[in-house]
């Protein structure tokens, strides 16, 4: 499963140089209605884009359903699209996941590229392969392994990325500091998110980059090591849920920020992950992404909601835990009545 990650300043050279690699009869660009308006221009002066049949579909995780994918199926379709066709997914992870899934089934397979257009999409959720679309109230219930064939990262797309897209994606950047070693993790801590500079962040995208990039070479399909990826979604997934059906929808990011915590309170009572750890992520949660609210009425459906986790393999639910910053340990399980104490313990962190 190989993956070519190209950071660039020149997206239209870069993508017309990629696509010259490749035979195909038709290129298609997916959109949302947002990186149609923001991010599209920037390849304005692309001579592959300027022939592109451009789909567009409505913005956010909401719509990450089977009603856009027929969409994306149905106008593949009636501008017949073949095997040889070719399609650009250019978009946050909402639309690298539905648009790398949809080119994974359309005539059982066309080829495809991803062009970041968010944070969380160039550092997670555009590279290493994972596609899908929510189900069922359940995030990612279906979806299928297949990487782009390349990534396409420039950081020229996130000037007009919102301060909360920015946050949700160093989100992920703070997991991949804590699965990978303190020196990562301590400069994450250290960056000032009031006033972010994306120009100097680009080191520690790339670095975050790695990290991923790593693990996925290793463990492509989430065997073992990759269930480090899913550090904080335990939870933050059944958090995700739980805005989806209160109709306040948050950001993925910030549920996995909110899911880390909890995490690492199973992980310091299970396998001491140190506590003045956790009170100082925990402050740096609080201060930047606020808090999810629950109370204890809603542990039992966030429970049922993780019982539906990808990882698990019997009644019992998934974790990956961490020993500490860098000592990951994969496939702990954590009952009913753990996860409640981490939830009364979270509650506390953010004043609740
Ligand atoms: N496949 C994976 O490995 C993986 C990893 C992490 C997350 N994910 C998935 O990714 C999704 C979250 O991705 P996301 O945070 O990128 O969300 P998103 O794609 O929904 O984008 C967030 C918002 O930003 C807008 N936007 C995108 N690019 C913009 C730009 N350049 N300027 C202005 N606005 C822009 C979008 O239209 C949307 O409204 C979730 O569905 C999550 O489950 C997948
Ligand atoms: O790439 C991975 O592996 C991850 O788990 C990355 C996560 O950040 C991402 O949100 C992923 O989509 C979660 O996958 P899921 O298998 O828990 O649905
Ligand atoms: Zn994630």
């Amino acid at each position: 499963m190989s993956q070519a990650i190209l950071f660039t300043r020149h997206v239209n050279k870069t993508v017309d140089e990629a696509l010259s690699q490749y035979n195909y009869d038709k290129l298609f660009v997916l959109t949302d209605t947002n990186t149609r308006q923001y991010a599209l221009p920037l390849l304005g002066d692309s001579k592959a884009i300027k022939d592109a049949t451009v789909i567009t579909i409505e913005a956010d995780d909401t719509h990450k359903n089977i009603d856009t994918l027929c969409a994306v199926w149905l106008e593949l379709s009636t501008r017949h699209a073949t095997r040889k066709s070719f399609l650009i997914n250019l978009g946050g992870g909402m639309v690298t996941d539905l648009g790398g899934f949809a080119a994974s089934t359309f005539k059982r397979g066309i080829r495809y590229i991803n062009i970041p257009t968010t944070l969380l999409g160039a550092i997670d959720a555009a590279v290493g392969g994972k596609t899908g679309i929510n189900f069922n109230g359940l995030k990612n219930e279906i979806g299928a392994f297949n990487p782009a064939l390349a990534v396409i990262i420039s950081t020229r797309f996130f000037a007009t990325l919102s301060r909360e897209n920015l946050l949700s994606g160093y989100a992920e950047m703070l997991k991949h500091g804590l699965i990978s070693n303190p020196a990562i993790y301590n400069k994450l801590l250290d960056g000032d998110l009031s006033t972010p500079d994306l120009d100097q962040m680009l080191q520690l995208i790339k670095e975050s980059v790695n990290v991923k990039e790593e693990i996925v070479k290793n463990d492509p399909f989430e065997k073992n090591i990759r269930k480090s990826l899913n550090l904080g979604h335990t939870v933050g997934h059944a958090f995700e849920s739980l805005s989806h059906e209160r109709k306040k929808p948050v950001a993925h990011g910030y549920a996995v920020a909110w899911g880390l915590i909890c995490e690492l309170l199973i992980s310091h009572f299970q396998v001491q992950f140190p506590i003045d750890t956790i009170r100082q992520l925990a402050r740096f949660v609080y201060e930047n992404y606020g808090a999810f609210p629950i109370t204890c009425d809603d542990y039992d459906h966030l429970y049922e909601l993780m019982t539906h986790d990808k990882k698990n393999d019997s009644e019992a639910v998934n974790f990956t835990l961490l020993a500490d910053i860098g000592d990951v340990k994969i496939n702990q399980t954590a009952n009913r009545s753990e996860i409640g104490i981490a939830f009364d313990l979270y509650r506390e962190l953010f004043h609740m």
